[in-house]
């Protein structure tokens, strides 16, 4: 008998078709409002995560033909100073995105930050007017993230309605608003986190199966029903024993695909996804802007 391989759902590719399509858009929009679309990273400190972020976000604005208004601040800046930097953003015309990188150091205060994001401006679907249209399923500005799990889903046409849906984590950037949407999409959504009791019961139930943790590789093969759907959305950076580094999801991917039918790569699943739905987040506040000068 062949052992059995998951299908890799390739977020790479996907995120090249939609930023190809995104780079259209703009190209047609472009001469009518009379500039590029625009988007503001705020970076404090160094994370491997998000370094990661800025590197594959500037290279995809590049190519879409978005500018990037990035600022990177040493890891004591103050609350102040970046308040300012985002009320400035806010007025700013030239910008139709802004975004704060997550974890900020432990001084700074991350949630008083996300509501002084205009929320028209809120790439990253943050603010807690973006978060509550979400709840109530109403249209709005989505996060990145999970925004990006779904789109990659519906690519590979995996039905979700009905299913036992687990997500791995309870963040406000990934685990929350990822339950959400799949609570949209019909699933049955159970959330564990650091305090769940026996992790593995509660996985093995899953049909899909999100993890994220930031733990790496801990989802192992005995943790998956097999024939599930297994989205990674883990960015660890791991150390070699030759001093280089690589990065690795939450899943033990080689163990993980021998049983899965489908399932996400790191590199190359939803990191990439994520950069695609934050360029088109930007891009349909941009659009939105023109159409608000055209009605005037
Ligand atoms: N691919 C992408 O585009 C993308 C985007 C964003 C983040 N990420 C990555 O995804 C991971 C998670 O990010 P995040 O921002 O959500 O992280 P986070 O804010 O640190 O949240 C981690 C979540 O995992 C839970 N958790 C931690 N250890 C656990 C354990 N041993 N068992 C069960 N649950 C555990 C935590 O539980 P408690 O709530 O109880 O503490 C928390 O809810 C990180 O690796 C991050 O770099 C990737
Ligand atoms: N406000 C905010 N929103 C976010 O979505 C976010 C943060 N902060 N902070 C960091 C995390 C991590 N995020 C990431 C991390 C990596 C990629 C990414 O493109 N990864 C590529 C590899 C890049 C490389 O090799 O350097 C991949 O293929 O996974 C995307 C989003 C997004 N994240």
């Amino acid at each position: 008998m062949d052992a059995k391989i998951a299908q890799i759902l390739d977020g790479k590719a996907l995120a090249t078709k939609i930023q190809g399509e995104l780079g259209d858009r703009v190209r047609s929009m472009q001469t009518q409002i009379g500039r590029l679309p625009g988007l503001a990273v705020l970076m404090v400190g160094d994370n491997p995560a998000s370094a990661a972020y800025v590197r594959n976000k500037e290279r995809a604005c590049a190519k879409v033909g978005i500018a990037s208004f990035g600022k990177h601040y040493p890891a004591n800046a103050t609350q102040a100073e970046l308040e300012l930097a985002i009320h400035a953003l806010n007025e700013d015309d030239r910008v139709d995105g802004i975004l704060v990188q997550l974890p900020l150091p432990d001084h700074l205060d991350a949630i008083s930050l996300l509501y002084q994001i205009a929320p028209d401006k809120d790439a990253d679907g943050l603010h807690p007017i973006n978060l509550g249209r979400l709840v109530r399923g109403e249209p709005g500005l989505r996060s990145c993230t999970p925004a990006g799990v779904m789109r990659l889903l519906q690519e590979y046409r995996i039905d979700l309605k009905g299913k036992n849906a687990v997500v791995l984590g309870r963040s406000i950037l990934v685990g929350k608003p990822m339950a959400l949407m799949l609570l949209e999409a019909d699933c049955t959504v159970t959330v564990a986190h650091s305090r769940s009791q026996n992790l593995e019961s509660i996985t093995s139930q899953a049909d899909i199966l999100i993890a994220a943790v930031g733990r790496t590789e801990m989802i192992t093969a005995n943790m998956v029903k097999p024939g599930a759907v297994v989205i990674d959305v883990g960015i660890n950076r791991v150390v070699n024993l030759d001093g280089t580094s690589r990065l690795a999801g939450d899943v033990d991917f080689d163990a993980v695909k021998t049983l899965a039918d489908f399932i996400t790569p790191v590199p190359g699943g939803i990191g990439p996804m994520t950069v695609a739905m934050l360029l088109e987040n930007t891009v349909s506040s941009y659009i939105k802007t023109a159409e608000k000068i055209g009605k005037n």
